[in-house]
């Protein structure tokens, strides 16, 4: 960890009540860097970040901001920089593209100077808008207030692999341009490797693997089978870490768009409407409406 640290934990474990579904969680992220944080179904990630953005408490260890410990809850630490996009679609609907900009306070042309896909359908229902273009609303809503911290968790969910790079692309400018932190937990694995700087990979809420991208891209083969492809599927197998201690040469490096890659690209992500209605029953009891609005960027 460094002065540049922006957001991070120490020693944390976080869950439900008092059951613990992370444990022992060293991760951080500094100012400028996009950090994937990777995991199958189930794994923790979700939990993670919302421990991470003051919305869970943790259960044993230290939610870090600033490179100090913070108990702040996510509408404080909303205020101070950090914006959390959830998994959940959090435009509002019924109301025009423009009047959700207007909502969250943000300037129209702050938001097509980010996404001028969004200028020709401001006036349109936000409900009407396809998906990417809801996400991008969304990204620009977030990033246009100019958070010095994000989290995103799964963006990308079900969209198609060229709006997948235009929305990571998007948070890569962020990061290089305003020295944005960026913490990523996206199904896209491949996707995702090519833009963070930095990878966790988290298995059954431990942290198994974490490096830069360019350390671990050898391992990538390895990584996705031991973790990422049939973990949440096969619960009950045994640890697989000594699939690691045999890195599993990939044969094209990131920018290549392998037939593989095209396939993991195509992949409906896993596990949505569970995703989202598991989301929906943590959050019910300790949502505010302040912080929801504070979530949505
Ligand atoms: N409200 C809850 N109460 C109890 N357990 C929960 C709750 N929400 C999630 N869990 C459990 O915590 C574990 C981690 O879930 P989490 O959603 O953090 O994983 P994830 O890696 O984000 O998975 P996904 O990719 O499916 O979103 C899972 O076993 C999940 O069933």
């Amino acid at each position: 960890m460094t002065m540049d640290t922006l957001l991070g934990c120490a020693g944390l474990s976080a869950g439900y009540g008092s059951m613990a579904v992370v444990r022992e969680l060293d991760l951080h992220v500094a100012r400028g860097e996009v950090v994937a944080l990777l995991g199958a179904n189930g794994a923790g990630k979700t939990t993670t970040l919302l421990t991470l953005a003051g919305q869970l408490p943790p259960l044993a260890g230290t939610v870090l901001a600033d490179g100090k410990p913070t108990k702040a809850p996510m509408h404080e630490r909303c205020r101070t920089g950090l914006s959390f996009i959830t998994e959940e679609r959090s435009v509002i609907m019924g109301l025009t593209a423009k009047e959700n900009l207007k909502l969250a306070g943000v300037p129209t042309a702050a938001a097509t100077a980010l996404f001028p896909e969004l200028e020709p359908v401001l006036n349109r229902p936000a409900g009407l808008l396809s998906g990417g273009e809801q996400q991008m609303l969304t990204l620009a809503r977030a990033l246009a207030r100019r958070p010095r911290a994000l989290l995103a968790d799964e963006l990308s969910l079900g969209l198609a692999p060229i709006i997948v790079r235009r929305l990571l692309t998007a948070l890569r400018q962020a990061a290089d341009t305003d020295g944005v932190g960026v913490l990523l937990v996206e199904q896209h694995v491949r996707q995702a490797l090519r833009f963070a700087d930095r990878v966790y990979v988290l298995n059954r809420g431990r942290l198994v693997l974490e490096g830069p991208v360019a350390d671990v891209q050898s391992q990538l083969g390895a990584i996705e089978a031991a973790y990422l492809a049939g973990a949440a599927a096969e619960p009950d197998r045994p640890e697989p870490t000594a699939a690691l201690a045999t890195p599993v040469a990939v044969p094209n490096g990131p920018a290549a768009d392998t037939e593989k890659e095209q396939q993991d690209d195509e992949r409906p992500p896993g596990g949505e409407q569970g995703s989202r209605v598991r989301l929906r029953q943590r959050l019910r009891p300790q949502r505010s409406r302040r912080d929801r609005e504070a979530a949505g960027g």
